[in-house]
C-alpha cells in the first residue's frame, strides 16, 4: 500500500515518523449518514476497531510523545483508545476544530445511498471526493442546523462570523494546513513521535499535502476506518521514497476497507 513521495529524499539524514489514523466507524458511518461537523459517537464497531488500531501500534512497537485530534468525540474516543492500550493517557493532547472532518453542509444527515438515488452516483461522488466542489450549503431547515453552530464543542473556534456552512475538500485543506504547519510540525521537527487521530477528509488533506497529489489523484483515495497508517519524513517534512501511507494492516484487510468507503456513496446492488 505504500506509494513513493514525489518530492526526493534527503537520504542518510534524519527522519520522522508521525502516525495518522482515521476514528473508527461512528453512529453515522454505521447508519451511511453524512456526518461531517454534527458529532456523532463510535458505534459498537468503532470502538472496537479503535482497540484494534491501539494493539497494532502497540505491536508494532510505537510510542507517542503528544496527539493531536479534532474537537469531534468520535476522534477523541479513538485517540483515548489507543492511548489506553498503549499505556500513555498522560501525553498531552491538542483539540482543534482544524481537524474537524469536512463540513458536509446541506448533505448533513442525508442517507448516502438515498442521496444516489435523488441525484444520481456521479453527483454524489463529485460532492464526496471532488477537490474544489463543496456541498450545498446547510440552511437553517436542516435538522442538524441549530445542533451544530451552537455546540459548546465550537465555544473556542471558529469565530462565529467564520463558522463555515460547507466546505469542500479545498476548503478543508484551507483551515487544516495551518495547523499542521505551525502546530504539528514544530512537534515533529522538535522530535517528539506524533499520533493525529482525525478524520477521513481532514486527513485526506494531510495526505495530499504530503503526498503532492493532483486534485484527480486525491478523488481515489478513500481512508478507512480504525486502521493507522504511518508517514517517514525527512527534514523538510517531505516523505522519503517509500514513506508515503504506510498501513498497519494486511494489504487485504486495507484493500476491502477502502473499498467499503468507497460504496458508501453507490447505488444498492
Ligand atoms: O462526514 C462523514 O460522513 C464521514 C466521511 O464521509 P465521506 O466523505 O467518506 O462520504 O466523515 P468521518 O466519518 O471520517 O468523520
Amino acid at each position: 500500500m505504500a506509494t513513493e513521495g514525489k518530492r526526493g529524499c534527503s537520504c542518510g539524514s534524519k527522519t520522522y515518523r508521525i502516525i495518522m489514523v482515521r476514528h473508527g466507524e461512528s453512529e453515522w458511518n454505521q447508519k451511511n449518514l453524512f456526518c461531517g461537523w454534527f458529532n456523532a459517537d463510535l458505534s459498537d464497531r468503532g470502538r472496537e476497531e479503535a482497540v484494534k488500531a491501539g494493539k497494532a501500534l502497540k505491536d508494532a512497537g510505537h510510542t507517542f510523545d503528544i496527539a493531536f485530534t479534532s474537537v469531534l468525540i468520535r476522534a477523541q474516543k479513538t485517540l483515548q483508545s489507543i492511548l489506553q492500550e498503549l499505556k500513555l493517557e498522560g501525553i498531552p493532547i491538542v483539540k482543534s476544530w482544524r481537524l474537524n472532518e469536512r463540513h458536509y453542509g446541506g448533505l448533513t444527515g442525508l442517507n448516502k445511498v438515498d442521496t444516489v438515488a435523488k441525484y444520481g452516483e456521479e453527483q454524489v461522488a463529485i460532492w464526496r471526493r471532488s477537490y474544489d466542489t463543496p456541498p450545498p450549503p446547510i440552511t437553517k431547515e436542516n435538522p442538524y442546523y441549530d445542533i451544530i453552530l451552537n455546540d459548546s464543542i465550537y465555544n473556542e473556534g471558529p469565530p462565529k462570523n467564520e463558522f463555515p456552512m460547507f466546505e469542500s475538500l479545498e476548503l478543508t485543506i484551507k483551515r487544516t494546513l495551518p495547523f499542521w504547519n505551525d502546530t504539528i510540525v514544530p512537534a515533529i521537527k522538535s522530535g517528539k513521535k506524533v499520533l493525529i487521530a482525525a478524520h477521513g477528509n481532514s486527513l485526506r488533506g494531510i495526505v495530499k499535502h504530503l503526498d503532492e497529489m493532483s486534485n484527480e489523484e486525491i478523488m481515489k483515495l478513500n481512508l478507512p476506518t480504525g486502521i493507522p497508517f504511518m508517514y517517514t519524513l525527512d527534514k523538510d517534512m517531505k516523505p522519503i521514497p517509500g514513506g508515503s501511507l504506510q498501513f498497519l494492516g494486511d494489504p487485504e484487510t486495507v484493500r476491502k476497507a477502502m473499498e467499503e468507503v468507497a460504496n458508501q456513496g453507490k447505488a444498492k446492488k
